[in-house]
This record gives C-alpha cells, structure tokens and sequence, in this order.
C-alpha cells in the first residue's frame, strides 16, 4: 500500500519514515513539512543521504490524498484534528499519532488539553489503537488514534490485573520516566541539553495530559471509572520509557497465579515479553525496537503488587505502533517491518 506522511520532519515523523521505507509492502509516496518544504529530507536528517531524498511537500491533503492509501499524521495535537474531515476520511485511512483522537469525551480534551476540539463530531468514528488489546476494532477502522508514549507502557503494563479484577482499581500509583526526544524536535527552554544532563525531574504531577489517557482505558478495562495517581519524569537519555505501576491486591495472590494471568494474556503476543521472575525491564533492552517488557514483583509486606513495563517512546510508544496498526489494517503480519533487534546501546 502506498502511504504518505505529515509532520516527516519531527522525531517521530522521522521514525516513521524509516520504518516505512524498509517495509517490505509499503511505499512511501509522499512526505510533507512547513517548515522544510521544497527542502531534501535529507537535509533534516543526514542519517538519510543516498538513502531517501525525496523533498519534503507542502500540506495540501486534498491533493495529496489522491495518491495513497494511508496517511500518518505525525503533527502536534491541535493540529491533527484540524486536517482531518470525513471527504478525506472517505478517501484514504488515517492513523494520528497525536492526542486528538484518543479521548472519547470532548469535555475531557478540553480540561487536560487546555483547549476546545476542533472536530468533535468524530471522535466516535475513532479506533484507540493499543494493537494488543483492540486489534479488532482496529482491522475495521477508519480513524486510528495511535495511542500516547506513557499509556502505552502503563496500560500494557496493568491491563491484565484490571481485566482479570486482581487489583483494587482505585489503588493504582504511576510513576514513568521518559527520554527527552518524547518532548518533540523543536527546542526548548526545559529540554536543551543544559537543563536536562546530569539531572531528573518530575513534571505535571496530577496534571499531565496523559492521565486522561490512562484512565480512560483502565476504566475500559476493569468497567469501572478508575482515577490514578501519575507522575512523569524526564531522563536524562534520548529515549526509553518506564512506567513503574503500584497497585494493591485484592487477595493473597502469588507469583506463579500473576504469572499465568500475564501469560494468558501475552504469550501470543509477539511484541509484549513477560520476563522471568525477578528480572525487571530496562529501556536499553528495547531501543530501538517495537518491544513492551514487562516485569512484576508482589510486596507481600504491604500486599501490593509493583509492575514494571519498558518501551521506546518513538517505536512502540509512537511510529512502531502506528505501522503496527498499519498492518493490521490489510490484515499483514503484525510484526511485517517491525522485526528490529533493540539495539542495546
Ligand atoms: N516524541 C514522542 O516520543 C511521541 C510523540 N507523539 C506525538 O507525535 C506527534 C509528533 O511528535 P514529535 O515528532 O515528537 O514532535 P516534533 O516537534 O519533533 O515534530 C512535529 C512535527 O509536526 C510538524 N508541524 C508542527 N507544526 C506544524 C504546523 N503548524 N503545520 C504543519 N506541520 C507542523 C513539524 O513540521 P515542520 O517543523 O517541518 O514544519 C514536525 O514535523 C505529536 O502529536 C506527539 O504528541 C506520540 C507519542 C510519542
Ligand atoms: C518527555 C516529554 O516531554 N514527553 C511528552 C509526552 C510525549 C508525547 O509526545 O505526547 P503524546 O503521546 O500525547 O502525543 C510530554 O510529557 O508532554
């Protein structure tokens, strides 16, 4: 299938791309930015000279529609949800790897985004696209609503211990750290190299936009509106995120009963690995990769059980989730152009 990309020139454009362009069925046709456009992509990544320099285009949709099957929006949120209406909808599959599309409730954009939705009429076309949990939904949708770095990590990480009722749903403590390419490409006061290295921070404790996120899908999960407690920190390294997830439970379980429930729910997952006892997941063993890790210890002391869960914020927190989801949709194997080995260091 022939795809096309807005917003190539951002960190998790630029991923998408090289995911795109080793994709054994897909085809990269076209790839926009505003502020490079008319410029070789090249010339925005060097990483890709004599590899793919095609010029970046100017955003015309409309236009540009005509000439592929999928488009990727890899644009800040706000802005996603503006290029989109239902003549292009009827025309080509879009997979939005911002924030715009994963709240089902307008009211809830509005109170953790600070701002008003601009196209609120199709929020409920919209398919959440956890591929591990809504592959279904996903096959027949329209509308992806690729899903955000840290929920990604944090759902993954406790969705069977909701699912399965093990956990009290309003226990549940976060406590993530990402790299700092999750910040985006366009430099910062806050993410310049100054005021990151040799330093850790926490940051919107109790306001972060990603909460919404979290919550809305762990309510899913166990049906029951659940509220949590989430604080995300920034590392300093390029990227990586883990989630560390503490949550009481409701009876005296053990390791060996958790275990299966992971396996149950993972075993044939080919992107989620459920580690050993007492091995806990580390960023730099998914770099690079589409892999989630996830990792579990049960305090028998204060009866709560503590999930770890790692991924690449850029590959299965935002561009590998997408050709994830990608896949799924013409019914490919999940893991075609994603067969990426973390690359350690
Ligand atoms: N970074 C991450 O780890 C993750 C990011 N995401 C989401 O993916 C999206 C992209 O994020 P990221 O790559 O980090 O961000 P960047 O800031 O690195 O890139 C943003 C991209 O959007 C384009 N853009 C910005 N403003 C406009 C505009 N007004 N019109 C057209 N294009 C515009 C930029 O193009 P140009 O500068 O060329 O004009 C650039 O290509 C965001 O919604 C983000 O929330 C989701 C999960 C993880
Ligand atoms: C380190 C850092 O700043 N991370 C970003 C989240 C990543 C992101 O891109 O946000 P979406 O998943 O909502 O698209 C943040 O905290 O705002």
């Amino acid at each position: 299938m022939k795809v096309g990309i807005v917003g190539a020139t951002g960190y998790a454009g630029q991923e998408l791309v090289r995911l795109i362009i080793q994709h054994p069925k897909a085809e990269l046709a076209w790839i926009t930015s505003n502020t490079y456009k008319g410029k070789d992509y090249h010339r925005c990544y060097g990483n890709y000279t004599k590899i793919y320099e095609a010029t970046c285009l100017e955003q015309d949709l409309e236009k540009l529609c005509q000439e592929v099957d999928v488009i990727f929006l890899a644009t800040p949120h706000g802005l996603s949800s503006s290029l989109i209406n239902k003549d292009l909808l009827d025309t080509v599959k879009i997979i939005d790897l911002s924030a715009d599309f994963r709240l089902k409730d307008k009211e809830d954009y509005k109170n953790w985004y600070n701002q008003e939705h601009t196209n609120p009429s199709l929020l409920k076309d919209a398919v959440y696209g956890l591929c591990e949990l809504n592959r279904e939904q996903v096959k027949k949708a329209q509308l992806i609503a690729n899903p955000g770095c840290y929920p990604t990590a944090s759902i993954l990480g406790v969705y069977p211990l909701l699912k399965e009722q093990l956990i009290d749903h309003q226990s549940i403590l976060i406590d993530a750290k990402s790299g700092v390419s999750g910040a985006g490409r366009a430099p910062r006061l806050g993410t310049h190299y100054n005021e990151v290295n040799e330093s850790t921070k926490a940051y919107g404790i109790g306001t972060h936009r990603h909460t919404a996120e979290i919550e809305e899908q762990y309510s899913y999960a166990c049906d029951e509106k659940t509220i949590i407690n989430f604080t995300p920190h920034l590392v300093p390294m390029h990227r990586g995120i883990l989630a560390t997830a503490y949550a009481t439970l409701k009876e005296n379980y053990s390791y060996d009963d958790i275990k299966a429930i992971y396996n149950q729910y993972y075993s044939q997952e080919k992107f989620v690995r459920v580690l050993d006892k007492d091995y806990f997941p580390e960023t730099r063993w998914v770099k690079g990769s589409n892999y989630c890790d996830i990792g579990f210890k049960i305090d028998e002391r204060t009866n709560r059980i503590v999930v770890v869960s790692a991924i690449d914020n850029l590959i299965k927190g935002a561009a590998g989730q997408a050709v994830q989801n990608l896949n799924i949709l013409y019914d490919l194997e999940e893991d075609l152009g994603l067969e990426q080995i973390p690359v350690f260091m």
